[in-house]
Parts: C-alpha cells; sequence; structure tokens
C-alpha cells in the first residue's frame, strides 16, 4: 500500500514514538554473512547470498530482530539488475531477485512475531521477544557498490558519470524495491552529492509513495566521503518530501558526534532562515537523524578485506550511544563489522534510558 503525503510526513514521526522515542536499526548484514562462513568475494558482495543462502540471509535478519533491532535493511545493497545481467541473469529474473531481498526480510519479520506469540523459551534471556512495529527497509546502494571496488568509500567516478548516468542507474531498481512491500527504502552509503541529487529527483519523477531514508558517510568526521560538504548532501535530503530520515552510516563512530551537530546546522540553515522571514523565531524543521557507524575498521576494496587494528569494542560503540541520542539521533543501529551484539548492547543501553520526552 502507498503511503500518501500527509501519511509519509508523519510515518517516521508516529514509528519513533511507538518504539519509545528511539529506533534500533539493525548492524551489519554482509559482514554478519560473512562471519557465518558466506564468501562475498565477488562483484555483487553480499547480494551474492540472495542467489547461494538466502536461507542465512533469512537466519541473520532474525538475529537482529531477537538482539532487540526495530528496523531491518535488506541484503539488496549492491543486488543491481545490471550486476545479475553481468552474470546472465534475464532482466526479469534480476528484478525477481531485487524483490527476493525485502521478502526474506519480510518472512524473517513473520517468524520474528510468531515466535513473539509463541513467547518461546529463552534460557539465557539474550533473545528479545517483544511484539513491537519492524520496518522492512529496503536498501539501496550507490553506484559505487556496483562497481565493487569500495568506490563508495571515495564517491569519485569521474567527469563521464552524470546526474542522468546515474539516475539511469538506479531508476528501474528504485521503481522495483518502492513496489516489493518494504516499509521505506534505504538509500545508504551515499558518498557524494550529485548521488543524492539523483535520488531526489528520482523519488519525484517516478512519484515514488514510500517513503525514504538518506544516509551519508564520512572519512574525515566533516565532508562526506567524496569531499562534497556534509551540510549540501543533508540539505537535498532535507528537501525531498519522502525523505524521513538523514544521517550518516558506515563511518567510524569517533566522527559521529561532530557530524550530527553538523546535519543539525544544515537543516537550521535550510528551515531557520524562511521561517525568520515570516516573523517565526526560534522554530526549526528537522527531520529525525539516524545513525549506523560502522566498528570503526577500514575496508581495503581490492582485496575485499578488512584491515582489523582499528576496529572498537561494542563496549566502546555503546559508549557513545547516549550522547549520540541526546545531541538528536533518533535511530541509532550499527554497519559493517558490528554484529548482533552491538546492537544487543544498543537494546540494553536504550532500554535503560528514561523515557524520551513524546516527540
Ligand atoms: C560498504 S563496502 C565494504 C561494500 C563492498 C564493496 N562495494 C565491494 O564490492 O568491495
Ligand atoms: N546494509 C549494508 C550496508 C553496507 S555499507 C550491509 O549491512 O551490508
Ligand atoms: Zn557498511
Amino acid at each position: 500500500m502507498g503511503h500518501p503525503a500527509a501519511e509519509t510526513s508523519s510515518f517516521m514521526t508516529d514509528f519513533l514514538r511507538q518504539s519509545g522515542g528511539v529506533a534500533i536499526i539493525d548492524g551489519g548484514l554482509a559482514t554478519e554473512l560473512e562471519r557465518h562462513g558466506a564468501d562475498l568475494n565477488d562483484p555483487l558482495w553480499s547480494a551474492k547470498c540472495l542467489l547461494t543462502s538466502p536461507h542465512l540471509v533469512r537466519e541473520v535478519h532474525l538475529d537482529y530482530l531477537e538482539a532487540g533491532a526495530d528496523i531491518i535493511i535488506t541484503a539488496s545493497y549492491q543486488a543491481t539488475i545490471q550486476g545479475f545481467e553481468a552474470k546472465g541473469f534475464s532482466g526479469e529474473e534480476s528484478e525477481s531477485l531485487l524483490r527476493k531481498s525485502v521478502e526474506i526480510a519480510c518472512e524473517a519479520r513473520d517468524i520474528y512475531y510468531d515466535r513473539c506469540q509463541k513467547g518461546s523459551p529463552d534460557s539465557n534471556n539474550v533473545r528479545v521477544l517483544k511484539q513491537r512495529p519492524i520496518l522492512v527497509a529496503a536498501s539501496i546502494g550507490s553506484y559505487g557498490a556496483y562497481l565493487a571496488d569500495g568506490s563508495e568509500y571515495s564517491g569519485n567516478y569521474g567527469d563521464a558519470v552524470t546526474l542522468e548516468t546515474l539516475k539511469d542507474f538506479h531508476r528501474r531498481r528504485v521503481q522495483i524495491l518502492a513496489a516489493s512491500g518494504a516499509d521505506l527504502i534505504a538509500f545508504e552509503t551515499v558518498p557524494n552529492k550529485v548521488e543524492a541529487q539523483a535520488y531526489v529527483e528520482l523519488l519525484k519523477e517516478e512519484d515514488i509513495k514510500i517513503p525514504a531514508w538518506f544516509s551519508f558517510n564520512s572519512k574525515d568526521g566533516v565532508n562526506v566521503v567524496s569531499g562534497d560538504s556534509l551540510l549540501d548532501c543533508a540539505s537535498i535530503a532535507e528537501s525531498c518530501q519522502n525523505v524521513v530520515a538523514v544521517g550518516i552510516n558506515c563511518t567510524p563512530p569517533r566522527f559521529i558526534h561532530g557530524l550530527i551537530l553538523s546535519i543539525k546546522k544544515s537543516t537550521m540553515v535550510l528551515h531557520y532562515v524562511p521561517l525568520c522571514t515570516l516573523g517565526i523565531k526560534n522554530v526549526v524543521t528537522t527531520k529525525p537523524i539516524l545513525i549506523y557507524p560502522n566498528s570503526g575498521e577500514s575496508y581495503d576494496g581490492k582485496r575485499k578485506e578488512w584491515v582489523q587494528n582499528t576496529g572498537i569494542s561494542d563496549q566502546d560503540f555503546v559508549s557513545y550511544v547516549n550522547k549520540w541520542c541526546e545531541i538528536g539521533a533518533a535511530l541509532v543501529g550499527g554497519c559493517c563489522r558490528t554484529t548482533p551484539n552491538t546492537i544487543r548492547a544498543i537494546y540494553r543501553t536504550l532500554s535503560s534510558r528514561s523515557p524520551a520526552p513524546s516527540l
């Protein structure tokens, strides 16, 4: 079912209210599949598991739900029609693989709800079995993800790749995932301004009815990875009615505090000035801020391996969470190399907070 504009505008605030003020996003999907033995050394990266091990994808979604996640992100990050066609699949088969990523996540949610209802015993008391609203977010990774060389951490696509190239590249996948039964689209690891602009234009041109979030990545704690201004990028997202949350993913935790403050500034610049001209003071309209950092490790795109010595422990990761929420994060989770344990730790930290003020 589509979400008319008015409904879209309250979609996230309603969901956040039902989630107790802060919602929990899942952790790394691809790297968790890898930890369970999947070989991701392939141009399709985690999307390869849609072909080889859909049961494992479902299991990992379930692990995140049982760790306390309120939102699970599908395995479509690097699933593209162009990527599947390069493997010999037809257009139609490629489109069904995209839909399959959403079906798997929806199945995991159904199984989870069933377990909640049955109240399956949990002798170790580690599984969260709590009936609550759960969203399935259909992942769309950047053009750089499709290039499969870690380019989503540089955002440098060269002059030949224009706004129109990016719109043409993403158009069909956006259409398919918007009609797949997912609750929202997660535009993830957006590395530059032009790709954010392409997404905004596509959402409008294709009259996409479901909500979306935009999540950028940074490697210096100031700008997005390409060097484009985060303020400009967040303002592009802010201008789009479909966008129900804006934030940062797959970025080292130590940079997140400053980046949240920048995003807040960008929304203030966009909204405060026009409201002032109407004589309205101190009113700032913002979209909820989402944060799902990686473990702090860096990725070697050529070898398709993680450089391990730069990561932080779950305990250190979680020590940041309350502070991020205090300064405005409303959705918190983890990206690459975070695990269900990270999400469980976030769940416990947030559960022990005093209730959030009503939104
Ligand atoms: C977010 S990165 C770790 C994803 C993988 C990358 N696109 C690759 O294919 O190597
Ligand atoms: N949702 C993707 C993001 C990779 S940066 C994943 O967790 O694999
Ligand atoms: Zn990541």
